[in-house]
């Protein structure tokens, strides 16, 4: 027997033990060996003229024997000598593959798609297998040799027998593991079931570009008997498979005969009834779909065509918004597709949400969710990227955080951002879907990131316009603002019907500015986070009226009109410092409030310590009064924190109250005839029921609900 060389048996302890945290990757690494293997006979084909090769009838074959607990990755390939054997599996991270593709590096272009690099992945063999075989024969020569081990000394190569080119690797399982105390036990069953390779192959090798088949048992309605009642002879229930073995010139003998006797019998049985009988054949069945869609140019695929993989890929029932396709070239390469689903899925915004894109290097998936390659605003984005340019690490489960997967991700940030943008304008009804569906995480993108991502995102949030009754972008709000108005206006609460009737939100419209009516519970902080909209290219203002004037009459001139870009601050309409009305309202107010200082100062006490002042208002029109806040908390903010996960039991921060009073209404009469009559009492009684409307208008309810209803009995 040889030995492995010295530190290649460390090495397979290692690689057993330790390198790969998900066992069944196996049989990828495998069927990207046999997929190697294939490929560089095509390649000898395509560039060798004495070389033939029938490009159809290269292909893996899988096959199983559950009694010998077999399983065998089968190729017609190029296969190995026996040099070739002591060479690439006799000596650990020694890839034979990296060898050939450096050979072969000044012809290859798109003939060769070697996945193989480290010289490891055939040893992932031996997690699960007790003994492996490897039978081959390499493509030119007579004779086949076996390579044969069961992982822990070393291996036997001996010659052996072999129909045509190709390898064998012939896997018998270990033997399955009873749990202890409660702990699960370990099987290996599920690698000699139809149903368990088929989901391998599925979720791992898909899209490798050779057929990887399979003898399927399946099932069929038995042909009616004949008049004379013959039955059918039991070679036309498994005429699929002679013919296919023979041709793929395997090692290994295929279980399917016995499989056929037992169906026979079992339908045997029922054979007197008038149901419909079924027999069961075997059928050669290609397991992996192969074209990856995302290498085709869009151009080249239907609609239709993505729609489908995107809801077999994705699990979704509903085709996606939008997709994406985009091929990079150059120093990195690879190919992405990507899909804006039409629907939020249900856990999007919950903890166990994952984000990230399905990433393949050479058209085998190496991770099912890549998370660096998309920012948490777009998490909602499903798809994948393949490159064969990124640095995977030694076991191909993760990646090595390098340079190429930032530059992947920053373009994938920027395609999404685009094709967004080009779906706000040119399809707005399903930008306003996209917005209902995925528009917090925008939001919430801009908030979390301090602002920061403000200048990518911001132009693609909608609100809703009090004014124009839809939803508009902030830079039509921008553009849609009369001259004199300095800000963007909001008012922030759950409900749009109620906003659109709060008393501040009126007051601001009815001088002619807009009113962004914003129900979603982190819009306010997002604003606050933006603190202004970098609006670009709006009509210049003039400060001074000659300068204006004269632009007017450059523009009647036919001079283009002069634009500017502006930073315009976000104001909520229920803050304090909301500076709308004009000079002399303004003075009118302070004066009003200073000449009625002691009842306000009797009103603050009334309320104890709930408001930090009371004053006359500015800005209110028709209803009496308003709370309004002062600082960075508004009383929407309190409630939305109140909401929170952290509330419970935590001193949150609270906003200054002031309650504000129109003069103007008759209730203010009211309030200081009470005052001016010193009755307390009734003045208490008016304070406290002003405040709570005000409080209800703002959809709060009134602290002491109980207390609120009495004094209303009390008035009637
Ligand atoms: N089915 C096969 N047919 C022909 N050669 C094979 C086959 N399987 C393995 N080999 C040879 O054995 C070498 C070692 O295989 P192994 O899977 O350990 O590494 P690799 O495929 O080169 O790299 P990686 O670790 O990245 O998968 C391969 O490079 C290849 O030369």
């Amino acid at each position: 027997m040889r030995k492995f060389k010295t530190e290649s048996k460390k090495l397979l302890d290692l690689m057993i033990n330790s390198i790969y945290t998900n066992r069944e990757i196996f049989l990828r690494e495998l069927i990207s060996n046999a997929s190697d293997a294939v490929d560089k006979l095509n390649f000898k084909g395509l560039t060798d003229s004495s070389v033939q090769v029938d490009q159809d009838s290269l292909a893996i074959r899988l096959s199983v024997d559950p009694e010998a607990r077999t399983l065998t990755v089968s190729d017609n390939g190029i296969g190995m000598t026996a040099d070739e054997l002591e060479r690439n599996l006799g000596t650990i991270a020694h890839s034979g593959s990296q060898e050939f593709k450096s050979e072969n590096a000044e012809h290859q272009g798109n003939t060769l798609d070697i996945i193989g690099q480290f010289g490891v992945g055939f040893y992932s063999a031996f997690m699960v297998a007790k003994k492996v075989r490897v039978v081959s024969r390499a493509f030119g020569e007579d004779v086949a040799h076996v390579w044969e081990s069961d992982g822990l000394e070393g291996y036997t190569i001996s010659e052996g027998e072999r129909e045509t080119h190709g390898t064998d690797v012939i896997l018998t399982l270990r033997d399955n593991l009873p749990g202890e105390q409660g702990e699960p036990g370990e099987s290996f069953e599920t690698y000699l079931t139809e149903w368990g390779l088929k989901d391998l192959v599925r979720r791992y090798s898909n899209y490798v570009r050779y057929p990887i088949q399979m003898l399927v048992t399946k099932s069929r309605p038995k042909p009616e008997p004949a008049k004379d009642d013959e039955q059918p002879s039991s070679s036309q229930t498994t005429d699929a498979q002679g013919d296919s073995s023979a041709e793929h010139g395997t090692a290994s003998a295929s279980d399917s005969e016995g499989k056929a006797d037992a169906s026979d019998v079992a339908h045997a049985a029922d054979a007197s009834s008038h149901a419909p009988e079924y027999e069961e054949y075997e059928e050669l069945e290609t397991l992996n779909s192969m074209t990856p869609i995302w290498k085709k140019r869009s151009s080249e695929v239907e609609d239709e065509e993505y729609a489908e993989f995107y809801k077999s890929t994705f699990h979704d029932w509903e085709a996606p918004a939008r997709t994406i396709s985009f091929h990079a070239e150059g120093t990195l390469e690879y190919d992405a597709l990507l899909f804006i689903p039409g629907k939020a899925p249900f856990d999007l915004y919950s903890r166990e949400y994952e984000k990230g894109l399905a990433l393949y290097s050479s058209n085998v998936m190496i991770m099912e969710k890549c998370a660096d390659l998309l920012p948490d605003h777009f998490n909602f984005v499903r798809g994948i990227v393949d490159s064969a340019d990124v640095s995977l690490n030694i076991s191909r489960e993760t990646l090595q955080q390098d340079r190429q997967l930032r530059a992947i991700a920053s373009r994938i940030e920027k395609k999404i951002g685009s094709e967004l943008a080009e779906m706000r304008d040119k399809d707005r009804e399903a930008y306003e879907t996209f917005f209902e569906n995925f528009g917090r995480g925008l939001k919430f993108g801009i908030y979390s990131s301090y602002g920061m991502k403000a200048s990518e995102l911001a132009d693609l949030l909608l609100f809703w316009s009090a004014r124009e009754n839809r939803m508009v972008t902030l830079d039509e709000y921008a553009r849609s603002m009369p001259a004199g108005q300095t800000a963007i206006y909001f008012a922030a609460g759950d409900d749009r019907t109620r906003l659109s009737k709060m008393p501040v939100v009126r007051s601001v419209l009815s001088r002619g500015y807009d009113v962004l009516l914003c129900t979603a519970d982190v819009d306010e902080f997002t604003l606050q986070a933006m603190r202004v909209y970098e609006a670009k290219g709006l009509p210049k203002v003039f400060e001074d009226e000659t300068a204006r004037a004269a632009a007017e009459t450059a523009v009647a001139d036919g001079a283009e009109p002069e634009l500017e870009d502006r930073s315009i601050e976000f104001k909520n309409v229920a803050s304090g410092d909301i500076d709308l009305a004009s000079e002399d309202e303004k003075k009118t107010a302070e004066e009003a409030t200073r000449a009625h200082k002691d009842l306000f100062q009797a009103m603050k006490e009334a309320l104890d310590g709930k408001v930090e002042r009371v004053s006359v208002s500015a800005r209110l029109v028709d209803a009496p009064a308003a709370i309004t806040t002062e600082g960075p908390v508004s009383l929407e903010m309190e409630k939305v924190m109140a909401r929170g996960p952290e509330a419970e039991g935590a001193d949150l921060p609270r906003s200054v109250r002031v309650l504000e009073l129109n003069a103007e209404h008759p209730v203010f009469a009211k309030l200081t005839a009470s005052f001016e009559q010193k009755d307390q009492e009734r003045l208490s009684l008016y304070t406290g029921l002003l405040y709570d409307q005000a409080l209800l208008v703002e959809g709060m309810l009134p602290e002491d609900p109980v207390a609120f209803a009495e004094r209303i009995c009390e008035l009637m």
